[in-house]
């Protein structure tokens, strides 16, 4: 049986994970600074927020082409945030294949504690090796089953015994395209609790496309999930995450304990977090047709551009991107996409 992670006080309900300064590296095109960093891991610590997650937006080895290029070196931040953070611990995410194992150990080695791992929803296996190293090496492991609106409840539950096998002690339903509502987040969670059963946690990470983030993590937490992430202001990709401060208050008002100061929560988004946003991740025409497709939230920003470059609509082209079926690692797909419109058009 899998340990769990002894990261829960016995007064707490859930965990919550702050994921600004890795999904909303996504938004920021990933120019994070590392003042920045310093001053919003400082404000999310002081307001209790239990793991801060800071990576490139693609996970550890993101920094590329592809998907472009960070302005200041993950590891540096990480070891900043490490170094920063008083009470929280800081996490990190990889993706097999964009990062490689040791990503992970310099991570830790930087004062990262919890390894989060994330493979597109039919393809937990790739993530088997990571998980073993990260658990020989007593790091706290988390599974991200990707655009997991794609797969039905029963095939998610089985990628989620394939991690927890490797050694991942929590699984989240990844709702990367913000495309799932209420029951479909209830159904999924459900069954991933029923087939891990005391062998793992589960988790939620959600998108704002539909504008359902909280309420579905409500639902989430109310079928089982303990540990559920979000963003100070929504900072994340598409029009963002679910907003912790909104979270954390709605927590409060129904009686679940996350341990997170509402008032401080508000505070550092507003004053500390927005700051370093170079807009409001908006819920406009493009994050809506994302949620609608079921698209990668993570496109946005590259559809924007080849929109732009190719003369085309930004929104029809997400649009065609999900009737396409893209997965994470196929931005460079939204080119021949963006041309077939401007041909079409
Ligand atoms: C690499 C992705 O941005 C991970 C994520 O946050 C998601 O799928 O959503
Ligand atoms: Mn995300």
């Amino acid at each position: 049986m899998t340990e769990l992670p002894r990261t829960f006080s016995e007064s707490l309900d859930l965990r919550v994970t702050d994921t600004s300064l890795r999904d909303g590296s996504h938004h920021k095109r990933h120019q994070f600074t590392a003042e920045e960093v310093r001053d919003i891991v400082a404000a999310l610590d002081g307001a209790g927020v239990p793991v801060i997650e800071v990576t490139h937006g693609d996970g550890l080895g993101g920094s590329s082409f592809n998907y472009g290029f960070s302005r200041t070196p993950e590891q540096e931040l990480i070891a900043l945030a490490a170094r920063t953070a008083v009470h929280a611990r800081i996490a990190f995410l990889m993706l097999p294949g964009v990062g490689v194992l040791d990503d992970i150990v310099r991570a830790q080695d930087n004062g990262a504690a919890v390894c989060r791992i994330a493979t597109h929803c039919t393809e937990a296996d790739v993530s088997e090796q990571h998980f073993r190293l990260a658990r020989q090496r007593g790091l706290e492991t988390v599974g991200f089953l990707m655009m997991a609106h794609s797969q039905p409840p029963e095939s998610l539950a089985k990628q989620a015994r394939i991690m927890v096998d490797a050694g991942c002690q929590c699984v989240y339903v990844v709702d990367s395209a913000g495309a799932l509502v209420l029951e479909q987040v209830a159904d999924r969670v459900a069954a991933i609790v029923a087939e891990v059963g005391d062998d793992a946690q589960v988790g939620f990470h959600g998108h704002e496309n539909l504008g359902v983030a909280v309420a579905n993590s409500i639902a989430a937490a109310r079928a089982g999930a303990v540990q559920i992430d979000g963003s100070a202001r929504r900072f994340g990709a598409g029009a963002g995450n679910t907003p912790v401060e909104a979270f954390v208050g709605v927590c409060d008002k129904l009686g679940i304990r996350t341990g997170v100061d509402f008032f401080a929560m508000a505070d550092a988004a507003e004053r500390v977090v927005r700051p370093a946003m170079p807009q409001e991740c908006l819920l406009d025409r493009s994050a809506l047709m994302m949620g609608y497709a079921g698209v990668y939230s993570s496109f946005l920003k590259h559809a924007e551009r080849q929109a732009e470059r190719y003369g085309v609509d930004a929104g029809d082209l997400l649009v065609r991107a999900g009737e396409r079926k893209l997965v994470g690692g196929q931005e460079d797909q939204l080119i021949t996409l963006a041309l077939e419109l401007a041909s079409s058009g």
